[in-house]
């Protein structure tokens, strides 16, 4: 039968979606759930692994159906995911443990504080190209074992396995065969050297983690096994692509050479720069991770971490009730001419680049007796567009590069007053390209490249352009808004632990 689609599960921190492209790189169906987000106490965040293979294995089976689409014209499957986010299961049973750890949890920061007293910050920036922070999966598997009873036993047995949303997807599709995951996602542990390629023994032994937990980690596009008999229907599809999500998006953007770049607008905001066969260490508190394993070599890039970017859109829906759905931000926002002097600093769970302080927390600042929700709420989408900001200006100190537009990608850009103040408050033009699932297209891409459903120059012909936002706002407001941003995040910086 012949094979005319790339399947892509794009397993995200809200919801898994599954997505069918044709070989013009148009999506051609796609099917989204989303899964509970589990907060048992201030400041940690849990999601059933059952629920995320049940979520994402069923949306796959939902596209094909609703499209009509055998699995057997499907060439092969792409996946991309939250990274981050620790499994642990058991080898024998294929069970989880504990639930997942989610990337935004913060209940290791007392660990990461221990791994800063032993000296050991400067090891893990040069080696991990990371911070020392929660955000890590290191520290999360650290507390798995030192928490969950029984679990040290069974990893000394060897019976317990570690993974990222990748690596716990690849072993249920394929029954229990596979235990991989690519580079990608493993520079996103905190326990992977970047220079030598290699899991770091240093680091593992430091937070006691047996090496047999960890899976092989492998190129990001090659064919890694197939899928079991019972998922599809009796076919068997190659897995062939794997990338965290926003090195994904940074591939479905084709931003290949050194010096492009892409803004990923979810529930975090992620800024990646493609920096080529060279890892650039940052002094301005970006982290240094691997883009991608392919054609025999790795690939670096810089990347800005925002924690809370479209979450604080949720945050306004279902925490302040201040919207029904997440596109009525922009009608309220819209009622507006501006926050008239309000900032909202989304800190929930700390600050990520470029302050990188686990003890910040969420603000609203300047608020006055005319303060409405409208302004709230603009204020509030504002704020994904400062914390950009400050990336981009630490991106541009580091690279030495400077950006001639953003490319973006992402839930959140669709609303078009967002986008067009980025642009206003960067003084750059932003562009959005046709497909804005680019994190689904670029997994799509590296199984498509590994099977050759696609070459590199087919992929970088299909990219389009749908609109650019010019900036449109004179600088001496540009600076005097920003001025008042930064005021306001230097009063949650350490807000959890000053005792004044
Ligand atoms: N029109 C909109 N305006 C602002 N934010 C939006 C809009 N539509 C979606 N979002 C936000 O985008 C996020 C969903 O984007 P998505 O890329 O699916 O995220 P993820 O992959 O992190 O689950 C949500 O946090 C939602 O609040
Ligand atoms: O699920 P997303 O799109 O919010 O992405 C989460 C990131 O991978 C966390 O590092």
């Amino acid at each position: 039968m012949e094979k005319k689609y790339i399947l892509a599960l794009d397993q995200g921190t809200t919801s898994s979606r599954a997505i069918l492209f044709d070989k013009t790189g148009q999506m051609v169906g796609v099917a989204q759930k989303e899964f509970t987000q589990i907060y048992p106490k201030p400041g940690w965040v849990e999601h059933d692994p059952m629920e995320i293979w049940g979520t994402q294995s069923g949306v796959a089976r939902e596209v094909l159906e609703t499209k009509g689409i055998r699995p057997q014209e499907v060439a092969a499957i792409g996946i991309t995911n939250q990274r981050e986010t620790t499994v642990a299961w058991d080898k024998n049973t294929g069970k989880p443990i504990y639930h997942a750890i989610v990337w935004q949890d913060r209940r290791t920061a007392g660990i990461c504080d221990e791994l800063r007293e032993k000296g050991l910050e400067s090891y893990i920036r040069e080696n991990t190209g990371l911070v020392v922070d929660a955000y890590f999966s290191g520290t999360k598997v650290k507390w798995i074992l030192d928490n969950v009873k029984g679990a040290r036993e069974k990893a000394a047995r060897g019976d317990l396995l570690f993974g990222t949303i990748d690596t716990w997807l690849i072993w249920n599709l394929t029954r229990g065969k596979v235990h991989v995951t690519d580079y990608s996602n493993a520079s996103r542990t905190m326990l992977y050297n970047i220079k030598e390629l290699k899991w770091d023994e240093k680091l593992l032994d430091e937070l006691g983690i047996p090496a047999s937990m960890l899976p092989e980690v492998r190129p990001s596009s090659e064919i890694y096994g197939v899928t079991d008999r019972e998922t599809f229907g009796g076919a068997e599809i190659p897995i062939a692509g794997v990338a965290g999500d926003q090195q994904a998006a940074l591939f479905g953007q084709t931003c290949f050479e050194p010096g492009t770049a892409k803004n990923t607008y979810g529930t975090g905001c992620f800024m990646l720069m493609n920096t080529g066969e060279k890892a650039v260490s940052s002094e301005s508190g970006l982290l240094t991770t691997i883009a991608w394993g392919l054609d025999g070599k790795v690939e670096y890039a810089l990347e800005g971490s925002i924690f809370i970017a479209g979450a604080a859109v949720q945050w306004l829906r279902d925490g302040l009730k201040l919207i029904d759905s997440a596109p009525d931000s922009e009608y309220y926002a819209g009622k507006v001419k501006d926050t008239e002097g309000v900032y909202v600093v989304p800190a929930f769970a700390g600050l990520g680049a470029p302050y990188w302080d686990m003890y910040a927390r969420g603000a609203i600042f300047g608020l006055t007796r005319g303060t409405r929700k409208e302004h709230i709420i603009r204020a509030t989408l504002d704020s994904l567009a400062y914390q950009t900001k400050d990336v981009l200006g630490a991106m541009e100190n580091d690279s030495g590069i400077r950006l001639r537009a953003l490319r973006v990608d992402g839930g959140a850009v669709t609303n078009n007053l967002l986008m067009q103040f980025q642009a206003d408050i960067l003084g750059v033009p932003v562009e959005r390209p046709a497909v804005t699932e680019t994190t689904a297209l670029g997994a799509a891409y590296l199984a498509g490249l590994a099977v050759g459903f696609w070459s590199k120059e087919e992929i970088a012909n299909n990219f389009r352009l749908q609109a650019v936002f010019q900036p449109n706002m004179d600088e001496e407001t540009r600076a005097k808004l920003y001025k008042g941003w930064k005021k306001a995040v230097k009063r949650t910086l350490n807000w959890e632990k000053d005792e004044e």
